[in-house]
């Protein structure tokens, strides 16, 4: 039976050290503040962003939310991050993707100030993650390598197949394992023979959106399986759940897997809260 990794407890415990800082920060007059800007009324999106303002809350941490019409326009809403930008009180800012159709998601994260971009998706925290330098490192790798090091000390020369080559996770998780001096492989929609390169795998990272791609017969025995997907699936009764990348049920072989819900995802968030936590304690220096 492999072990089930368990994100929840890891996400408590790391934002248990958050709450810590916040409460340190406030001593030196630091009040850490999020700011979540949600544009349109997506349902999906707007679940996210109360679960983020509502952990922001918990830890003891300021939280600001600025909700704008699907139709604002790109420029209200550039006009709307340059003032959160200039405003000393906000450490954090996260625009939540996607963005409706009309507005160029990139030219939005563009203008985020790179010392406030708490996703770190930033081309400036982009490229310092690339050269392994100091900036912000986006949430959901961060999460994982956590998820990671509870179960491996040593990655050096490990063999590691990501699934899924996005800005958000495939490829900044790949940095982060490089960094390690992992063996990085990076698949996508068009590689080749991919259950044959999975099975290589010593830890595999399944990032593709795609329910219970990753099956039993992909996993070589004691590798550790990231879980990364989360597509919403509606039962046979009209319950919605969500489901993963992975055939977890088939996974018994694995040395250690997350499983979906309780894994990645409140990692997400844990890490959302420390690296606005590290935006305001580098605002003081
Ligand atoms: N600017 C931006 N930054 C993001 O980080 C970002 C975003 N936009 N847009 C959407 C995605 C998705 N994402 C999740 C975070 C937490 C869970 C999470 O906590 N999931 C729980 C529960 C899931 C459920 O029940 O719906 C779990 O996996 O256990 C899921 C998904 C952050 N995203
Ligand atoms: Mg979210």
């Amino acid at each position: 039976m492999s072990d089930i990794i368990d994100g929840r407890a890891m996400a408590r415990a790391l934002s248990e050290r958050t709450a810590q800082a916040v409460a340190m920060l406030k001593a030196e007059g630091i009040d850490p503040t999020l700011a979540v800007v949600l544009v349109g009324g997506d349902p999906a999106s707007d679940i996210y962003v109360r679960r983020k303002i509502s952990e922001c809350r918990k830890v003891g941490m300021g939280s600001i939310e600025r909700r704008m019409a699907a139709d604002c326009g790109e420029q209200a809403l550039l006009d709307m991050i340059d003032t959160l930008n200039a405003d000393p009180a906000v450490h954090g800012i996260l625009v939540q993707l996607p963005l409706p159709p009309g507005i160029d998601a990139g030219r939005v994260l563009d203008r985020i100030a790179p010392a406030k971009d708490v996703d770190g998706f930033h081309p400036v925290n982009v490229g310092r993650l690339s050269t392994g330098s100091q900036g912000l490192v986006p949430c959901t790798p961060l999460g994982i390598m956590m998820l990671l090091d509870s179960v491996i000390d040593d990655y050096r020369g490990l063999n590691v197949v990501v699934i899924g080559k996005s800005n958000i996770v495939g490829k900044p998780v790949a940095m982060l394992l490089l960094e390690r001096e992992a063996t990085v492989t990076v698949t996508h929609i068009e590689t080749r023979n991919l259950p044959d390169i999975a099975r290589a795998a010593d830890v595999i990272v399944a990032a593709a959106g795609a329910p219970h791609l990753v099956r039993g017969y992909w996993v070589k025995p004691g590798a550790v399986i990231i879980d990364v997907g989360i597509t919403r699936v509606v039962d046979h009764d009209g319950a919605s759940r969500i489901v993963g990348d992975c055939a977890t049920h088939e996974l018994d072989h694995a040395k250690a897997v997350t499983p979906v819900p309780g894994g990645v995802g409140p990692m997400t968030i844990a890490c959302l809260l420390s690296n606005t936590v590290l935006a305001a304690q580098r605002s003081m220096a």
